[in-house]
């Protein structure tokens, strides 16, 4: 066959967790759109959470499918159908995570063989695939989970180690040699930089780097006018390759398709769409901490006082059990019936997407994970900040600092199992600041520009559409290039 109009086949592996899977299917689906053929690497749980998508793209005509590998849980010590990093919640069962998604080197290497890929595009947390992609022939890129800006802090958090010369956790240090002024403290840096001592997770970050240095280039779910100074220091000055092809969630646009990314709900999308439909313009604001966060009871009342002082109407995601007695302790008494009609309480998963991009939604309570971040920024909303883990206060500092959309309730400290840190007064005055008043105004006017420049993004002609035809130009040379050097 003619090798331009050969069919390019790509195996996506994405890391087993929500925040890396959601946005890779729909970064996948980008390709598929283009007319490449897609194969989606994952384990059979992960597999059944976005088995309507695939089955909605084949009827779109799209060439998307699943090869399903298993994940070793029992080999490496974890609770049987622990195939998601959020549910492993200790550091033990982090690690044995970690060492279970290494030993996906050999089923991955199996399926190579028999479906021969043209390209292997994987989570920049396997490093070990670029080893795997060497074996092969084909190259591998990374799938990015961050934005530009917080991928550079990070590095320059390696390179220059300000964080070391501080004389305490909440002293503030700044990110040497960096486009903008950031000041953090080494109490919102994830553990691995604080830890003198080497762990499983600082290991297999030095691999990652590695692994950067020697792919063929990085996918940023990110746009160009999104973050221009840190694209062009991600390439020129730390020297590295990268296409951004983002905001990838806006390849969902029918309301159904928006409301059954990622998980099932737990609410009845059209009983959320039609609640939102009864409100005004702008006038709801959604709260939401993404897929991993988990507030402490007495965290969770503190919201809900706040909340209600605001006086705005809601929809609170609550990702909280109920108790052995079938009880509630986080809600303060009579909050649902005095909140009626207010406030909505979604126990479980939301269709987040739907609801950002409801006409009545005016503001977004976000952790800061990129993903909600840029879903925030693509639907043109003003945001609280209110960072929690990972490297969500490096994407705090770009809404608020940088993108100015957005503003801090004021969370000085990672911890993913948190305690009643933020009190229901900066929860209130928070809320209030970007729902009422001139500030909120011109908050909410420049979020909306920042969302009108993300849609251009992905249309024809735009910055990432671009930018995706150019890397699927760069794949088509080298994979002739490739099957030339073997004939
Ligand atoms: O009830 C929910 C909760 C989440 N989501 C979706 O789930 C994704 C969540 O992703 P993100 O906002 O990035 O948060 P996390 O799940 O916390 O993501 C982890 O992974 C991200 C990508 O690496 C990091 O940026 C985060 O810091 C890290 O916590 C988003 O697409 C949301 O739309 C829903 O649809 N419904």
């Amino acid at each position: 066959m003619d090798s331009e109009k050969r069919q390019l086949h790509l195996f996506f592996f994405p890391f087993l967790a929500s925040g890396h899977l959601i946005p890779a299917i729909d970064m996948a689906k980008q390709f598929a759109l283009r007319g490449l053929k897609i194969s989606i690497i994952t384990t059979p749980l992960n597999a059944s959470l976005f088995s309507k998508t695939i089955e909605k793209s084949k009827t779109m005509g799209l060439d998307m499918n699943v090869l399903v590998i298993e994940f070793p849980c029992v080999e490496v010590g974890l609770p049987i159908g622990c195939e998601s990093y959020q549910l492993a919640t200790s550091l033990d069962l982090r690690t044995k995570f970690y060492q279970a998604t290494a030993m996906l080197e050999q089923p991955l290497e199996k399926l190579i063989q028999e479906y021969a890929p043209d390209c292997l595009v994987a989570s920049t947390l396997f490093p070990w695939t670029t080893g795997v992609a060497k074996k092969f022939g084909i190259p591998r890129l990374i799938l990015h989970s961050m934005s530009f800006f917080s991928t550079c802090t990070a590095e320059c958090l390696r390179l220059y180690a300000p964080h070391k010369k501080v004389s305490s956790d909440t002293e503030p240090f700044i990110i040497p040699n960096f486009p903008d002024e950031i000041k953090l403290t080494r109490k919102q840096l994830p553990d691995f930089y604080t830890q003198n001592v080497q762990t499983y997770a600082t290991k297999m970050y030095e691999q990652v780097l590695e692994a950067e240095l020697t792919s063929f280039g990085a996918v940023f779910n990110s746009f160009y006018a999104l973050e221009p100074a840190y694209a062009n220091f991600y390439k020129k000055v730390l020297g590295r390759k990268a296409w951004q092809i983002g905001p990838v969630s806006l390849c969902n646009q029918d309301t159904e398709d928006k409301a059954q990314r990622g998980k099932e709900a737990s609410i009845d999308f059209h009983e959320c769409f039609e609640w939102l439909n009864s409100k005004k313009l702008d006038s709801v604001v959604y709260v939401c901490f993404g897929s991993m966060a988990n507030f402490n009871d007495s965290q969770l009342k503190e919201i809900a006082i706040g909340l209600e002082a605001s006086e705005q109407q809601f929809i609170w995601v609550v990702k909280k059990e109920k108790n052995d007695e079938g009880k509630e302790e986080w809600l303060p008494d009579g909050f649902e019936q005095r909140v009626k009609g207010k406030g909505l309480i979604i126990r479980g998963w939301a269709p987040q997407m739907m609801i950002l991009d409801h006409e009545a939604v005016g503001g977004f309570v976000t952790h800061c994970g990129w993903n909600s971040t840029l879903e925030g920024v693509s639907a043109g909303l003003p945001m609280v900040t209110w960072p929690v883990s990972a490297e969500q206060f490096f994407n705090e500092k770009f809404v608020t600092q940088i993108l100015r959309v957005g503003v801090a309730v004021g969370a000085q400290q990672w911890a993913r199992f948190l305690g009643d840190s933020i009190k229901s007064e900066a929860i209130e005055k928070a809320v209030i600041r970007i729902m009422v008043g001139a500030e909120a105004e011109e908050i909410r006017s420049r979020a909306r520009e920042l969302g009108k420049k993300a849609k251009k993004a992905v249309e024809e002609g735009g910055s990432s559409y671009s930018d995706l035809n150019s890397l699927i130009e760069e794949l088509r040379s080298h994979g002739i290039a490739g099957a030339a050097s073997k004939n």
